[in-house]
């Protein structure tokens, strides 16, 4: 999503998969534009667990940025060639209730801030905009019960829509080839993998990994045909991926 021809590849496949009447939903996040915003602020960020460390002031970037920034440009790029995306933030139409998500060290809790997890998906307005033949745009921002606004991390966004709207695929792009099996080294990508066995390597995983494989747990595990991490440094990644051409990405079956 940093890359224009890349970006641009990614319209030409979402808009492509419509018009061939597949009913896709896009959900984005953009975790280099919000730390490059918050650089130009001088405003200091840290990850743990794959999970950005969420003050205040942070937050309210990452909304900007999301919300305001990374979705309108994606929006006016699908809608280049006709009246089809409309973007939402998971705040609209409560679309996305957020619940305070801890990280965890040694076993322990600790406190990330206002980092969200997904407790419960309104698919309201994503089904009026997908019955009215429109493409939606979901920033994977949050609002709590207790009226706080969460960051929650695209990935996990993603994977508790597809299972609220019982998805057929979940695809999630990403910038590696897909599951290393040996991390962190990168010889060899974990084909397919079902469910159990990728509950029992979650407590493994590090990095951005970890939110994204349980995304992708969670999606089959909630009904979703399957889930497949692909390679978004690839033009049309996401066509590929789909058409199931060869040696693509790691494919989560339930
Ligand atoms: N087993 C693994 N296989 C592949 N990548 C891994 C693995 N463990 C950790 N990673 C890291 O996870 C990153 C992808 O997660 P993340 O940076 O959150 O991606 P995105 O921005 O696409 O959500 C990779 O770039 C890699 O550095
Ligand atoms: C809690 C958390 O980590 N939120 C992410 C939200 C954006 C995101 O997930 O963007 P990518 O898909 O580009 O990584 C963040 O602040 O970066």
């Amino acid at each position: 999503m940093t890359d224009d021809t890349l970006r641009r590849a990614f319209a030409q496949d979402v808009l492509t998969l419509r018009q061939a009447g597949v009913r896709p939903v896009v959900v984005h996040g953009g975790g280099p534009q919000i730390g490059a915003h918050l650089d130009r602020l001088g405003l200091k960020s840290s990850f743990l667990n794959g999970l950005r460390v969420t003050t205040p002031e942070t937050m309210e970037v990452v909304r900007m940025v999301l919300s305001g920034k990374v979705q309108k440009e994606l929006v006016a790029l699908l809608n280049e060639h006709g009246p089809y995306a409309v973007g939402l933030s998971g705040e609209d139409g409560r679309t996305l209730t957020a619940v305070k998500r801890y990280a965890e060290v040694a076993g322990e809790p600790v406190d990330i801030g206002l980092v969200g997890d997904v407790a419960r998906v309104n698919t309201a307005v994503v089904r009026i905009l997908l019955d009215s033949g429109h493409i939606p745009v979901i920033s994977s921002v949050g609002r709590g019960e207790d009226g706080q606004v969460y960051n929650v991390n695209a990935d996990t966004a993603a994977g508790a829509l597809a299972a609220a709207l019982g998805t057929r695929i979940l695809v999630v792009l990403t910038d590696v080839p897909g599951l290393y099996a040996d991390w962190p080294r990168s010889d060899r990508i974990v084909d397919r993998i079902g469910a159990g066995e990728l509950e029992r390597l979650l407590p493994t995983l590090n990095g951005g990994m970890g939110p994204k494989m349980e995304a992708c747990l969670r999606a089959v595990r909630g009904g979703v045909g399957a889930a497949r991490v692909l390679d978004g440094r690839a033009p049309h990644a996401l066509l590929d991926g789909l058409a199931g051409v060869v040696g693509t990405g790691t494919t989560i079956e339930r």
